[in-house]
């Protein structure tokens, strides 16, 4: 089911016009549908239902506090990456002893803040992390509960730089190095071992690589358990994909399905981390056409939108769908949408079929992950608005920037 439809040859947010909105809150824009974070959460959590199971959504993909307060009210868990992340879920109404905190590069004022707070586990991706969370709880007095990142090297098929799981990649700790560093943590005295963890990449469109990831998982639990080391949960890491363009993703059904399955009467609750699959499709770009320009080779729609707010597709070759707000029957000519930030790289999409005049409005598709959240100031750009529509009602959730706070925090020299 899709929330972002025609309706009399306009695009529609669920019941919310996305020209009304445009038009009352400005372009570029990102709208978000409520239901659809709803429905894809909750996809996640029924596919387990009958499991002991822990849904962490991973804050990294849309952290705006109303996602995260609207998924906190399903009683989400949430996987994080930093303080900052943290203190996000808090302000959200998040519940801290449902969260996982991943990361290669934790501070020790990270490790305090979540020991002070309290969360569910710490998902250790090195000896040397090891050592230190076992120094900065022993200080606090207090034990920190741990998880192992292990890299299963397993290859995800995915865009390299989205890619997670191989021994190259700076992630977990090796295969050959975890029953080591399990013996370490169990003699450590302030660590408290939960369970393991992985997570081999982003965007995967098939199972393959999860089971292979799976059974290199389980069988690293199975031996651990013969040399008396108890693990309560297997945390499979998120990077279940969406469809951009023509990709067919297993369902989280068929994904939980076969994932139980491999997992067979072992009895580790499940912890999953689902970023993009949860928020990309629930979110559009929303961007104003604002000159047509044409060479002897080429036609580019110049749009309001541009890298610094979308970045996608410049950083890893992206391919978004590029959707008029209003259809019309009037010729299609192929066009590069592009930004007006001063860099060659600056895209939204190539060669893309359009009918489009200045002044008309393109929505890009599957912008809620990894949108707004990777925007920048580049060529000072203030950031977007962002709006979430909950059926014909709608909430401005983050204000465009001013141009004042471009400089907000900048000091002249005396
Ligand atoms: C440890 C960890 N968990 C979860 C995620 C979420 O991934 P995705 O958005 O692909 O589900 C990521 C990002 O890839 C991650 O690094
Ligand atoms: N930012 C990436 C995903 C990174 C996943 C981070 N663990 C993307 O847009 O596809």
């Amino acid at each position: 089911m899709d929330h972002f439809t025609y309706q009399q040859d306009s695009l529609f947010a669920e019941g919310c016009s996305v020209a009304e909105l445009a038009k009352t809150h400005g372009t570029p824009l990102y709208i978000y549908s409520r239901a659809t974070l709803e429905r894809h959460w909750n996809a996640f959590n029924n596919a387990v239902a009958n499991h002991p199971h822990l849904i962490c959504y991973a804050v990294k993909a849309n952290s705006n506090l109303a996602v995260l307060n609207v998924l906190a009210r399903l009683g989400s868990g949430f996987d994080i990456v930093s303080g900052g992340e943290l203190a996000r879920v808090i302000a959200a109404g998040g519940d801290p002893k449902k969260v996982v905190f991943s990361g290669v590069g934790k501070t020790i004022a990270e490790m305090e803040q979540a020991l002070n707070i309290g969360i569910y586990c710490f998902n250790v991706e090195s000896s040397a992390e090891l050592e230190l969370l076992n120094d900065v709880a022993g200080k606090l007095g207090k034990v920190a509960p741990i998880s192992l990142r292990v890299n299963p090297d397993v290859d995800a098929g995915t865009h390299p730089y989205i890619s997670t799981g191989l021994k190259e990649n700076k992630f977990g700790i090796a295969m050959d190095e975890a029953e080591q560093v399990f013996a370490r943590a169990q003699a450590l005295p302030h660590l408290a071992i939960k369970g393991v963890d992985c997570h081999i990449g982003s965007q995967l469109t098939e199972m393959q690589p999860f089971l292979d990831a799976m059974d290199r998982m389980l069988a690293l639990i199975d031996r651990l358990a013969v040399n008396g080391i108890e693990i309560k949960h297997f945390d499979v890491g998120g990077g279940l994909g969406v469809p951009y363009d023509d990709e067919t993703p297993p369902h989280p059904d068929v994904y939980a399905a076969a994932l139980l399955e491999r997992l067979g009467d072992r009895p580790l609750k499940l912890i999953f981390e689902p970023g993009r699959a949860i928020a990309a499709n629930a979110g559009i770009f929303v961007t104003e056409v604002l000159s047509l320009k044409e060479n002897s080779d080429k036609r580019f729609a110049i749009v309001d939108g541009a890298m610094n707010d979308l970045i996608r597709p410049s950083l890893y070759s992206a391919w978004q769908n590029i959707i008029p707000v209003q259809l019309t029957s009037a010729p299609s000519y192929e066009y590069d949408v592009v930004g007006p930030v001063c860099e060659t790289g600056d895209f939204l999409g190539k060669n893309r079929q359009l009918n489009v005049q200045a002044g008309d409005l393109l929505a890009v598709r599957s912008s809620g992950a990894y949108g707004f959240v990777m925007a920048s100031n580049y060529n000072s750009r203030p950031r977007v608005a962002e709006v979430m529509v909950d059926q014909d009602l709608h909430q401005v959730i983050r204000e465009r920037e001013k141009l004042e706070q471009l400089w907000q925090g900048e000091h002249l020299l005396p």
